[in-house]
């Protein structure tokens, strides 16, 4: 800022000496007194331009360490932030934050700030002057600047909510692209991407349209702030010629006072676009600070306490929860869940789809917080313990499963950080992480054995020795996402990891619904090796997974009505026969539709993408029902025919 002002008061300076030059060797045709002077103006101009550049040099690194620093509190945070905060929030608009909007931060602070604060110092202090050449010439400017400040009021109020508009849009275009591109095969497979398309050009169209009326107000402000003063420098030419005519003024004087007009001109035209970029600049703050500001429900105590060595007992009582964004006159999801898990026994959890067991599941780690009643792990509740110890006594592997951009060893090991150095963190957090991995990074022999021995039990356990014929190996990056795998490949590099964590507690969340039949019967007898030493809580969706369990827990009505092993159950409970009986029929409907929906599909000429999605979806264990629905959505008739909007069609 100083550099910048002394550049502006340089230039300010320079009108005097002209003065000094017309009022003395030009009025008295002195000729060698003005080389001097023009000697002077030349430092004055040199001066004034390595100022600029100083301004230029010193800006570089505080702008970028502000917008480098806001970035990682913004990651840390998304980081530290509960599940149901990213439910809400749309991915697009966490990472137009995170890039376009504090990418402004940077370029206001950098210079945007810098300039305003600069030229509406000089603005002050050139009126000033002007004022003090002649009162009555600088009395005009300060007439004409009285609608400058009208409409740049007016403008501050206008531009504001447009330039929130048009960064909220651009959020929600980051999301329709992130979502296209991360289901881009269900939009091939249903030939929807043209459709896509067509969605995405009318946000694009809407994001224009917001984009032009921001420059139309622009184009407003920037009208005002060069007509004005233009219209007070005319009125000032024929008022200065008359008071030099009347010789009030002498031409030096009047010479001066037009340069120093000259030199303010770009200051105040400036004000009007710098108007603007504080204006998005203060929206991208905002922005950035929806997200900082938030409150995070889920932290760890002030003192957390330690289970040293647990044993596994895991104990729901009067566990309440509903999630926020449930309706009023919804009961509790989870309306007094009573359930004790004992050290190294498995439970498995049953009960109809939607009865809230994964929601049970995702409870043990807080990835959400009860919201009434307690979980305590070896008695202690789960709140007690911070966070990070809580998840590594307690690993979970989902259905969905997701692996990052890293190598198969990174993503198998990122529950063990101890083996892999900070590369297990790493491969969560950053797609660069993968590839020279951590294996290299931790040179301990020792370290690196133990940590080649727990991958090669994980990948054993999991049935995931595709891996070892990949082209690298465990060393293989696995696309973003795993989507070079297969979904059943993935469950099994999931079921890896939270194997390899060897946890006090296991959460399987139906880890093998995308296995291949006799995938699954391997998977299980393995698993029970490393079951009977651990305690384990497994959602079941099979009857083949609930074989596995030492006892079931049947999930009714938001709370467990029964609790025994599979024959009791099937003996005692007539609610559990039911889901029982349920998910066999399932089972059975899944071996066998498949093939009759190939065989029933007509020959619409999408006949041969539906059979070649089917068989793509079949493979490697995708189950076979999602192979019949792809072709029953194939061969049914066109979604618009049946009144689907844009959504539900893409959907489903
Ligand atoms: N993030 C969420 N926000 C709001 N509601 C949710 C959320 N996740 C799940 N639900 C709702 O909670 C209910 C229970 O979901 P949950 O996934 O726990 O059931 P589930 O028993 O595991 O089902 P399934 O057997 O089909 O996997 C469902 O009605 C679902 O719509």
């Amino acid at each position: 800022m100083l550099a910048s002002l002394s550049a502006q008061l340089v230039a300010l300076s320079i009108p005097q000496v002209l003065q000094s030059i017309v009022d003395g060797p030009l009025t008295d045709g002195d000729a060698a007194s003005v080389v001097p002077l023009a000697l002077l103006v030349l430092g004055l101009g040199v001066l004034e331009a390595v100022l600029i550049a100083l301004r230029r040099w010193f800006v570089l690194t505080p702008g970028t360490r502000v917008e480098a620093s806001m970035r990682n509190a913004l990651y840390a945070k998304l980081e530290d932030l509960p599940v149901s905060f990213h439910d809400r929030w749309p991915s697009g608009q966490l990472l137009s934050r995170a890039v376009s909007d504090l990418n402004i931060i940077r370029r206001w602070l950098s210079f945007g700030l810098v300039l305003l604060v600069v030229n509406l110092v000089v603005i002050v202090i050139g009126i000033g002057i002007l004022v003090s050449m002649n009162w009555m010439l600088g009395l005009v400017f300060l007439v004409a600047s009285v609608p400058l400040w009208i409409v740049g009021y007016r403008f501050e109020g206008r531009y504001s909510e447009v330039s929130r508009r048009s960064q909220d849009q651009a959020g929600d275009l980051a999301t329709a692209v992130e979502e296209s591109v991360h289901g881009i095969r269900v939009l091939k497979a249903f030939g929807r991407g043209k459709h896509a398309l067509s969605t995405f050009r009318a946000q694009a169209e809407t994001l224009r349209s917001t984009e032009i009326e921001k420059a139309r107000l622009d184009a407003s402000i920037w009208t005002w702030l060069i007509v004005v003063p233009a219209a007070a420098l005319s009125v000032c030419l024929v008022l200065g010629v008359w008071l030099a005519s009347q010789g009030v003024l002498t031409v030096g004087e009047l010479v001066a006072f037009f340069a120093t007009a000259a030199v303010l001109a770009w200051p105040i035209e400036s004000i009007g676009f710098l108007l603007a970029f504080s204006l998005d600049a203060r929206t991208a703050t905002d922005r950035f600070f929806d997200i900082l500001d938030t409150r995070n429900e889920i932290t760890d105590p002030e003192r957390p306490v330690s289970v040293e060595r647990p044993r596994g007992e895991l104990v729901f009582s009067d566990v309440h929860f509903r999630y926020q964004d449930a309706p009023d006159r919804f009961d509790d999801l989870l309306d007094g869940v009573d359930l004790e898990v004992r050290p190294g026994e498995t439970m498995a959890l049953v009960g109809l789809t939607g009865s809230g067991k994964t929601t049970m599941t995702a409870l043990t780690t807080r990835l959400y917080d009860v919201t009434a009643g307690s979980i305590t792990l070896d008695g202690v509740d789960i709140r007690a313990l911070s966070r990070e110890e809580l998840r590594t006594h307690i690993a979970m592997a989902f259905e969905d499963a997701t692996l990052f951009s890293a190598s198969v060893r990174d993503n198998v090991l990122l529950g063990r950080p101890e083996l892999t150095g900070d590369g297990g963190a790493d491969a969560a957090g950053t797609a660069d992480a993968a590839g020279d991995g951590p294996h290299e990074a931790s040179g301990d022999p020792e370290v690196l054995a133990e940590a080649e021995r727990v991958l090669a039990e994980a990948l054993r356990i999991a049935q995931a020795g595709f891996v070892y014929g990949l082209p690298d190996g465990v060393d293989t990056k696995v696309g973003e996402e795993g989507m070079s795998l297969s979904g059943g490949q993935r469950q099994r590099l999931a079921l890896a990891r939270a194997v390899a964590a060897k946890p006090a507690v296991l959460v399987l969340d139906d880890p093998l619904s995308a296995l291949d039949v006799s995938t699954e019967a391997k998977v299980e007898a393995e698993l029970r090796s490393v079951l009977a030493s651990t305690t384990a809580l497994i959602v079941a969706h099979r009857p083949s997974t609930v074989m596995l369990a030492d006892r079931v827990a049947l999930l009714e009505y938001g709370r467990i009505t029964a609790v025994g092993t599979h024959s009791e159950l099937l003996r005692e409970s007539e609610h559990y026969r039911f889901v029982i009986s349920s998910l066999e029929d399932e089972e059975r409907r899944q071996a066998t539709a498949a093939s009759d929906r190939v065989g029933r599909a007509p020959r619409d000429g999408r006949r041969d993408d539906a059979e070649a999605i089917a068989a793509a979806m079949a493979d490697d264990g995708e189950r076979a029902d999602a192979a019949a629905s792809a072709l029953r959505e194939l061969t049914e008739p066109d979604l618009d025919e049946r009144g689907l909007t844009d959504r539900e069609g893409v959907a489903r």
